[in-house]
């Protein structure tokens, strides 16, 4: 029986978890493969570092030579990037090895690149862990359902924000401390702005319009914000009307059922909403379709451990193709779907407008939305230092109504500020 050898790019929080279960949990790999899995090289930057458990004699800083040895089957790319990442995975796929990769920046970027190349090939590009860590979700969209017509997806698939958010939440914990914590403990990016800013959501979003919708979705196309803007004051607004700030992704196949919108932002949803018992570094998604109705998925959406077993996991399903002479299914983006721009998208807002005190304010606020077609659904008014705070919920509104509205609010002289504008979910 002949051994299947794996290339591993990467010994960092993913990669050292991926070589130590593949040593750990190597008889049952075989077992299910059907044929022996070892690693033939481990591609690091550095070799002089060192890394419990991890085999001395694998490490190698030339990875350019471990994706080209001919004896390599699969290569697993865990060292994050796109371009130094996007042109060792080409290559693997020009000497015939098939890649697993947890690179949703890269994915994202150049998936449907990549996934012509593999084809080219004849080989395979699996990235389960590339969204949601350990959640299975990208094989069961586009196989489990594969049957059915996916009409919404909407999660919370960042853990590194989900953790901080919740951190501020729960123990009043400050932005930066929380960071640093969910940093130490292996969820964040190399460069956590691609977390706080929304950049690792948005990818992950656009992979998962576009699996779920077989269309193709850029990263252009996905409305992207992080957390950075959300403040003290709205984690309490939001507690004050019995819901919790969490960053959403939130992909819409459109009433036409020829268009998509794909959104990324933070949102107020209500406590008891499933998504708001989501806590730490955990995701959730929830799926709707047609014929199956509402499904969801959740577990743990960052880490080492949570990671590679997504990784593992598609390391089997392609050394059992590579045994069996065929490869899994590609990417299908036959629908292609136009994208809806942001301004069109329809929902509830929280905003928090700070007025002068005085007879008529609150008749004039309610007339500019109404003038731009916001209606207000609830209010409540406290009095502050010189003025007046309306804290208020709308109906669904599109987001330009609003944002024309927030102008126009902004432009009146009794009118002192309009803050926490932030959209409401789930309800
Ligand atoms: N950490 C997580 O929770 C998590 C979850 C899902 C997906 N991912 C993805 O997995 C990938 C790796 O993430 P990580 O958290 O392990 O990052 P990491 O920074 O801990 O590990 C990456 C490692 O790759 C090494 N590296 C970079 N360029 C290299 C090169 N050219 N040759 C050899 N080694 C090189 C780095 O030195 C580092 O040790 C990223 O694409 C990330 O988005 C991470
Ligand atoms: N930085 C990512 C890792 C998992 O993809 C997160 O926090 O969700
Ligand atoms: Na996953």
């Amino acid at each position: 029986m002949r051994t299947l050898k794996v290339a591993l790019l990467g010994c960092g929080v993913v990669g050292s978890d991926v070589a130590r279960y593949m040593a750990t949990h190597a008889a049952d790999l075989e077992a299910r493969i059907g044929a022996p899995v070892e690693l033939a090289g481990i591609a690091v930057r550095r070799a002089d570092l060192p890394r419990p458990g991890i085999p001395e004699h694998l490490l190698t800083t030339d990875a350019d030579a471990l994706v080209t040895r001919p004896d390599v089957d699969v290569v697993v790319e865990v060292i994050g990037g796109t371009d130094r990442a996007r042109d060792l995975i080409t290559t693997a796929f020009g000497h015939g090895a098939s890649v697993v990769s947890a690179n949703k920046a890269l994915i994202a970027a150049e998936g449907e690149h990549l996934h012509a190349a593999a084809a080219s090939h004849g080989v395979d590009l699996y990235y389960e862990a590339a969204v949601a860590g350990a959640i299975p979700l990208l094989r069961p969209l586009r196989e489990s359902l594969a049957g059915d017509r996916v009409n919404r997806v909407l999660g919370i698939v960042n853990g590194t924000t989900n953790f901080v958010l919740d951190k501020m939440d729960s123990a009043g914990a400050d932005y930066p401390q929380a960071l640093k914590e969910a940093t130490a403990l292996g969820y964040a990016e190399a460069d956590p702005t691609a977390d706080v800013e929304g950049h690792d959501a948005a990818a992950k979003a656009a992979i998962l319009a576009g699996i779920a919708f077989n269309t193709r979705v850029c990263l252009d196309d996905v409305h992207r914000e992080g957390i950075t803007a959300v403040t003290a004051a709205d984690i309490a607004a939001a507690k004050a009307m019995g819901c919790v700030v969490k960053l959403l992704a939130i992909c819409d196949r459109g009433a036409d059922g020829a268009s998509v919108s794909v959104r990324v932002h933070p949102a107020m949803i209500p406590l008891d909403h499933p998504l708001a018992a989501v806590r730490g570094a955990y995701n959730a998604v929830f799926v709707e379709a047609d014929a199956a109705g509402r499904l969801m998925f959740y577990g743990a959406g960052a880490g080492g451990a949570p990671t590679a077993s997504s990784v593992l996991g598609d390391l089997v399903a392609v050394c059992r193709n590579k045994l069996a002479g065929v490869t899994g299914p590609g990417a299908a983006a036959y629908a292609r779907l136009a994208v809806s721009p942001m301004a069109d998208v329809v929902t509830r807002y929280h905003l928090a407008v700070d007025v002068e005190d005085g007879p008529g304010v609150l008749a004039e606020v309610a007339g500019v939305l109404g003038e731009h077609g916001v209606s207000v659904e609830h209010f409540h008014q406290e009095r502050r230092d010189g003025g007046c705070r309306l804290a208020m919920s709308t109906h669904p509104s599109t987001d330009a109504a609003l944002s024309a509205a927030v102008a126009a609010l902004r432009a009146s002289a009794r009118v002192h500020g309009v803050t926490g504008i932030i959209r409401i979910e789930g309800r």
